[in-house]
């Protein structure tokens, strides 16, 4: 099991500070469906559920949820719930013969008591949770290559949440996937918001056939519809909120890609699970790898990193 020291109640007995000492609970959501509860040692918190490997809240030490979930959202699996972050895994959208987005979004995980260690993981940093997904016997009927993949949440000093994801082949043959942390961040309203760092950048337009097209602008704003794939993209992408006063700040690692999501009202409409208007208080940013596949060969593995921030802006 992961590590964790000290419960809820225990309060750090250096006088220099009222911290608390980060502590990881293992709980039940309302479906009875398993949770991990983590607190960083000033009180911001996380949620990840077992269902998809989802992460379903991140407050910051206000108490602040930095995440969106649609007032409408279902709660029942095996969809994955709207918001948070769900992963998307093996596949990206409907760029293959699976489901959209994959199905490890949808199938049940476990806690990873065991899992194997991270090369040059800060070991100090002790607020984190593994889970795990391998590939069950129908899920091989329609994808048939055995995979290992494991997810590790961490939750930092400071209340940066760090997601790192690792697949494994533990199949006799090469097998390749696409991989997404579909991130949606909640934001006062989509009119205020600018994303920096996907200037001059190639994207591909879903709303145009996946056509590829230059990034022109100095900053990515909005007034209507975005669904993009940006290629290659720098290893830093910030998301600043003028309303709130808040800037999100994307750090990523083996993850070359950023989707930009914001689906505006009509096609908001269509989609069952969102409430009215609101595509206005969310944004998806996901790092992601989608252009190019990850090739895997047996006994081979792949780990991608990103490690979100969100702090007051500065500009
Ligand atoms: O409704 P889903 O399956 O969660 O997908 C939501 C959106 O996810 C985005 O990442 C895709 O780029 C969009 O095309 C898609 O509509």
């Amino acid at each position: 099991m992961a590590s964790s020291s000290g419960d809820r109640s225990q309060r750090a007995s250096s006088a220099a500070d009222d911290d608390l000492k980060p502590f990881i609970e293992i709980g039940k959501d309302d479906r009875g469906i398993p949770e991990v509860l983590l607190v960083s040692p000033r009180g911001a918190q996380v949620r990840v559920s077992l269902h998809g490997g989802q992460v379903r809240s991140w407050r910051n030490e206000k108490g602040e949820e930095l995440l969106f979930t649609s007032s409408k959202a279902i709660f029942k699996p095996p969809a994955a719930v709207r918001g948070g972050i769900p992963i998307c895994f093996p596949q990206f959208g409907n760029r293959g013969s699976l489901e959209q987005h994959g199905f490890a979004r949808n199938r049940m995980w476990v806690v990873d008591e065991n899992p194997p260690p991270i090369q040059s993981f800060d070991s100090s940093c002790r607020t984190f949770i593994d889970l795990l997904l391998k590939s069950s016997d129908d899920d091989l009927k329609h994808w048939p290559h055995s995979f290992e993949l494991r997810l590790r949440v961490l939750l930092t000093f400071e209340g940066h949440l760090i997601l790192i994801s690792r697949v494994r082949n533990v199949n006799c043959k090469p097998f390749s996937f696409s991989f997404s942390f579909h991130t949606y961040f909640s934001v006062s309203d989509i009119s205020e918001v600018r994303v920096e760092g996907l200037e001059t950048l190639d994207y591909l337009d879903n709303l145009r056939n996946r056509q590829r097209f230059t990034e022109q602008g100095d900053a990515l704003t909005f007034e209507s519809e975005v669904d993009r794939a940006y290629l290659c993209s720098s290893d830093a992408v910030a998301v600043f909120d003028h309303e709130k006063k808040r800037t999100y700040v994307i750090k990523k690692e083996g993850l070359p890609d950023v989707v930009v999501w914001n689906p505006w009202d009509r096609r908001a409409k269509a989609i069952p699970d969102f409430g009215d208007g609101e595509y206005r208080r969310m944004l998806c940013v996901d790092a992601a790898c989608i252009e190019k596949q990850i090739p895997l060969k047996p006994g081979e593995e792949w780990t991608g990193r990103v490690e979100l921030s969100a702090i007051p802006s500065i500009k």
